[in-house]
């Protein structure tokens, strides 16, 4: 017997909001057991990131190998890398033993909230021709996708669309455009997978500016996927009623979406920092509270 097991490769985000600390929280909330090779460190408080320092490639290697040859992955998420060396590091450790890592997730962390670049742009070049064709699912908001196909940001879900068949067309099966960024009452997410695309509709949150969203988000996506292999492999696909079907993922990402958002609300009132101001993160542990 085990839980679901999943791996991310991401970078450490010292305040908790975004990057490993929030994927680990998110896994363990939606009752994942997560592992972690960390590819970078960043110094982070809500007011902004002060530093960020790319591990050496073969640091990354060696946690990405310790824990794929001998923990048994349900799925992996691959999130914030920094540099063109440690892409192509994981691209080659993944390529090693592809059938070890289970389902992959990534989500191409480029640049944080406040507008500093997380990876130097040979490393973002690097994700689009080594990573890509990797990945089973990509989930990514508008200014990445911009980024990796070097076009201007998507003003439309028309646009949004083109986009995510675009990048659809380099490898994986299922893109996950998230459109936090583009004005509306809603907020729409839209999804490109093998059966169709889906457009994904949310009331727009307003109020405290939120980080981490995105991390949360493919996280959450991440250990959904892991819960269903684990059903899968006792047998117990029925108990989790429509996921474990033909529109799997769909299901999984809506599900997500779900849990961003509780977790987004609840922590609209926190007020982490001295001075009150900057970004907030979301409340990671939601399904852990109590009242
Ligand atoms: N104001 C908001 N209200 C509700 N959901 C939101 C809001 N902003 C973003 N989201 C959701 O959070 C997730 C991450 O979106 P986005 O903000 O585009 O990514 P990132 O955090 O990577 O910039 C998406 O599912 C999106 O729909
Ligand atoms: C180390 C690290 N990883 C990821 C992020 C950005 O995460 P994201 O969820 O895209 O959040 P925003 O910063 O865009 O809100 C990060 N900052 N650091």
């Amino acid at each position: 017997m085990r839980p679901p097991l999943v791996l991310t490769i991401a970078g450490s985000e010292s305040d908790g909001a975004a990057g490993v600390q929030a994927d680990l929280k998110t896994f363990t909330a939606l009752g994942s057991y997560g592992a972690s090779a960390v590819t970078m460190v960043t110094s982070v408080s809500p007011r902004g990131v002060r530093s960020v320092h790319p591990l050496p490639r073969e640091v990354v290697r060696s946690q990405i190998d310790a824990v794929a040859e001998d923990l048994l992955l349900d799925a992996t998420k691959i999130g914030s890398l920094g540099s063109a060396a440690v892409v192509e590091e994981v691209a080659a450790a993944v390529r090693a033993h592809r059938d070890r890592f289970g389902v992959i997730v990534l989500d191409p962390v480029m640049v944080s909230a406040d507008g500093t670049a997380l990876i130097s742009a040979e490393g973002a070049a690097a994700v689009g021709t080594s990573l890509l064709p990797l990945a089973d699912v990509l989930s990514l908001n508008m200014a990445e996708a911009a980024q990796l196909l070097g076009r201007p940001l998507a003003t439309s879900i028309d646009e949004m669309r083109d986009q995510a068949l675009a990048l659809q067309a380099t490898g994986p099966d299922t893109v996950l455009i998230t459109g936090g960024r583009l004005p509306g009452e809603d907020v729409v997410d839209l999804l490109v997978h093998p059966g169709g695309t889906d457009l994904l509709r949310a009331e727009r949150i307003t109020g405290r500016r939120v980080r981490g969203a995105g991390t949360t988000l493919s996280a959450a996506i991440t250990a959904q996927v892991a819960r269903i292999a684990e059903f899968d492999r006792v047998g117990e696909l029925d108990e989790i009623g429509e996921a474990g079907t033909a529109d799997d993922l769909v299901t999984i990402v809506a599900s997500a979406r779900e849990f961003v958002a509780s977790a987004t609300e609840n922590a609209q009132d926190w007020r982490l920092t001295r001075g009150g101001d900057g970004y907030g993160p979301v409340n990671h542990l939601i399904t852990l509270d109590k009242d």
